[in-house]
């Protein structure tokens, strides 16, 4: 990676920064960090954070490997062979359109206006006009096929993409943005769609058109020829002047276009944490530096961009000018034998039409690389390996049915290969236990979760669902016997009913209901206006906190997992609701294995066991009394967590072990 491109992606992404703001946005309530899974909804990015970020290439950077991109976009092609042979067929109908009508043209002043034969102009004057509605035919149906193409590869790509997406390991979402994902559906492959339906067509005709337009010169005068060429060193010479300078520009102006995109993402996803920390002052004045640098680099780049048109002009004026003054003399002069008016007329015309194709190709130099390097970026991610295959031998659990008898012997894992978060860790849970999972933040609690999901694989040790090491179980039945509430749910923009049946799809209407009862969420959502059929818009933005998580344990309780994985809330919510949730947990509980990362004294008093993980490592579990009495780890977090004043603390810790 050239050392440019790093220091702007760091100064882009901020990595820590971001991360912060994440972290941030998920305690204030930001949902999209945490969605739902098994019981969720697409929403989820994994219990998880982002890692580093920006292994891919920038927008707007040049292709690595100009070839092998454009062999892998031809293969997109290929699958729409015979509407490429239709694009070509209509754009050498019109190139010959094109390049006939100069020709008939120079033979009607030569030997129709010249001699006076008005029967002849009018014979010629019809062809001319077939020749030309033939043209106009042609440009026609290399249009639509071409469009066609176009749309169709894009539409491939897109739906390669997307599902490589779904295929991808967590690991690869922890390290990219989402917006740098997004840009790579979206923005990349619409480069790549205009450029082909632009490009392309220009490209097959210009190549089509400049070698006819030569051949036909050369048949007609060699001198004449030489005379119209002689311009073109000379254009091409300048056009690569300008685009060299040009293309730097414009890949400048995409990185600062980037880096302000990535603010204004930063920022409005931060809102909160902005308006919280009083910093819009700060925020406008970093915008407005990336906004000016955009403004002088955009501004740059556009100007000598437009430099391009005039100077093209002029050198194909300089051209019409050397044809008309020299082949007039030649002609007058009667050297070289056949040069007449209607030879000069037609290279007149040949010069406009060969050096336009000239003028095209290197106005979309840029776009064609550009474009080469939206594809490129799409096919690295393409490349990525997706998550690995079930082992052939792998069972479903669906089908041999779940008791919830969890066991992890000795495991440990690393995020990034080297850092251990996870260490030697052995845990047994019965089957229909709850497990109180406490420890300081980034002691590894969701990791333990993350696993038991297999959104990552351990590196040591294994872990068991009834007694079957989890890597020898179908993934996708193993993720659907496992039931996720996270503190903050997605929500569809759908009705109420449909967001809970996305816990269960064939879930009858009774059967949502009965589930919502079970989840104490009916009667408020009988109190919303459309009750089970009220619209939830901007990701439940119409409903409290509280109401949600509602919502996301009535879910959970309609698909019916025989392993429950709860993330308790850590804001907290008005005490109702507070009672109505816990009393919904409670239910949802009931008979299933539950792990809850708890974060309510009650639920951990509850718990049939308390795992204390510290820095990677189970160091105490037992009961919350067990727990008490040993005055260890727990005892220490027990008092700094919930109890705030020493009275209170004494008092708290007597009862606790009185109870
Ligand atoms: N996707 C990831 N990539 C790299 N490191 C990660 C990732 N997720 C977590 N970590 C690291 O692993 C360690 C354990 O994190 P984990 O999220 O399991 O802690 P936790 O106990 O759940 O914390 P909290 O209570 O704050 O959610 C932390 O040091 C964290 O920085």
């Amino acid at each position: 990676m050239p050392e440019d491109r790093h220091n702007a992606q760091d100064s882009l992404h901020q990595p820590d920064k971001t991360d912060s703001t994440s972290r941030d946005n998920m305690r204030s309530g930001n949902s999209h960090e945490h969605g739902m899974r098994g019981v969720g909804g697409p929403g989820m990015r994994g219990f998880g954070r982002r890692g580093p970020h920006g292994r891919f290439m920038w927008p707007g950077e040049r292709p690595k490997n100009l070839g092998n991109t454009l062999i892998r976009l031809s293969r997109y092609l290929k699958e729409d062979t015979v509407a490429l042979i239709l694009v070509i067929l209509s754009i050498l109908l019109n190139t010959a359109c094109t390049l006939i009508g100069p020709l008939l043209i120079g033979q009607a002043i030569d030997q129709y206006i010249i001699p006076g034969d008005f029967q002849g102009l009018v014979r010629i004057s019809f062809l001319l006009l077939g020749v030309y509605t033939l043209n106009s035919l042609a440009a026609f149906l290399q249009g639509f096929f071409m469009a066609s193409i176009s749309e169709k590869t894009v539409a491939r790509m897109r739906r390669d993409l997307f599902s490589k997406y779904q295929v991808l390991p967590l690991k690869f979402f922890d390290s990219h943005t989402h917006g740098e994902l997004m840009s790579r559906i979206t923005n990349d492959i619409d480069t790549v769609s205009i450029t082909l339906h632009a490009s392309l067509t220009q490209f097959i005709s210009g190549v089509i058109t400049i070698t006819g337009t030569i051949i036909l010169m050369l048949s007609k005068s060699i001198i004449l020829t030489l005379i119209t060429l002689s311009v073109i060193p000379l254009m091409v010479l300048l056009t690569r002047l300008i685009t060299n300078h040009t293309g730097r520009l414009f890949i400048e102006q995409q990185k600062t276009l980037g880096e302000l995109n990535g603010k204004i993402e930063e920022t409005i996803s931060g809102q909160r944490v902005v308006k919280l920390f009083c910093r819009e002052q700060r925020v406008i004045a970093e915008f407005e530096e990336s906004n000016q640098r955009l403004k002088k680099t955009a501004l740059k780049a556009q100007v000598l961009s437009r430099i391009m048109g005039p100077t093209m002009n002029m050198l194909n004026n300089l051209g019409f000018a050397l044809i008309a003054g020299i082949g007039g003399l030649l002609a007058v002069r009667n050297v070289g034998g056949t040069i007449t008016v209607g030879t000069i007329s037609i290279f007149l015309n040949y010069s406009r039409q060969f050096t336009r194709p000239i003028n095209e190709l290197a106005n979309q130099y840029n776009m064609v690389l550009s474009a080469a390097a939206g594809a490129e970026r799409v096919f690295q991610v393409l490349d990525q390996e997706p998550e690995p295959a079930d082992a052939p031998d792998a069972v479903d659990l669906r089908e041999i049915g779940v008791k919830g008898h969890v066991e992890f012997e000795n495991v440990s894992f690393a995020y990034d290969d080297e850092h251990l978060v996870l260490k030697n860790f052995s845990l047994e849970v019965k089957p229909g236990q709850t497990v109180a999972l406490v420890g300081e933040t980034g002691a590894g609690k969701t990791t333990i979760i993350n696993l038991l999901m297999r959104f990552y694989d351990v590196k040591e040790g294994s872990i068991r669902i009834d007694g079957i090491d989890i890597r020898k179980i179908k993934r996708e039945s193993l993720r659907s016997s496992l039931g996720i509430v996270l503190q903050d749910t997605y929500l569809f923009n759908a009705s109420v009913r449909e967001n809970i049946r996305y816990g269960r799809l064939d879930a009858t209407d009774e059967e949502v209901e009965q589930a919502a009862k079970i989840a104490h969420a009916h009667d408020f959502i009988m109190r919303l206006p459309q009750g089970y059929d009220t619209i939830l818009t901007d990701d439940g933005g119409n409903l409290s906190h509280g109401q949600r998580q509602l919502l996301a344990i009535a879910r959970a309780v309609l698909a019916d997992p025989a392993i429950l994985i709860l993330d308790e809330a850590t804001s907290s919510v008005d005490t109702r609701t507070e009672i109505y949730i816990q009393k919904a947990m409670l239910n949802l509980m009931k008979g299933r294995t539950s792990f809850v990362i708890a974060h309510r004294l009650s639920t951990i008093k509850d718990a049939d066991l308390i795992v204390v993980i510290d820095k990677g490592r189970l160091v105490e579990k037992g009961t919350h009394q067990e727990l008490l009495e040993r005055k260890g780890v727990y005892y220490n977090l027990y008092r700094s967590q919930f109890v705030r004043t020493p009275q209170a603390e004494d008092k708290n810790i007597e009862a606790a072990l009185l109870n």
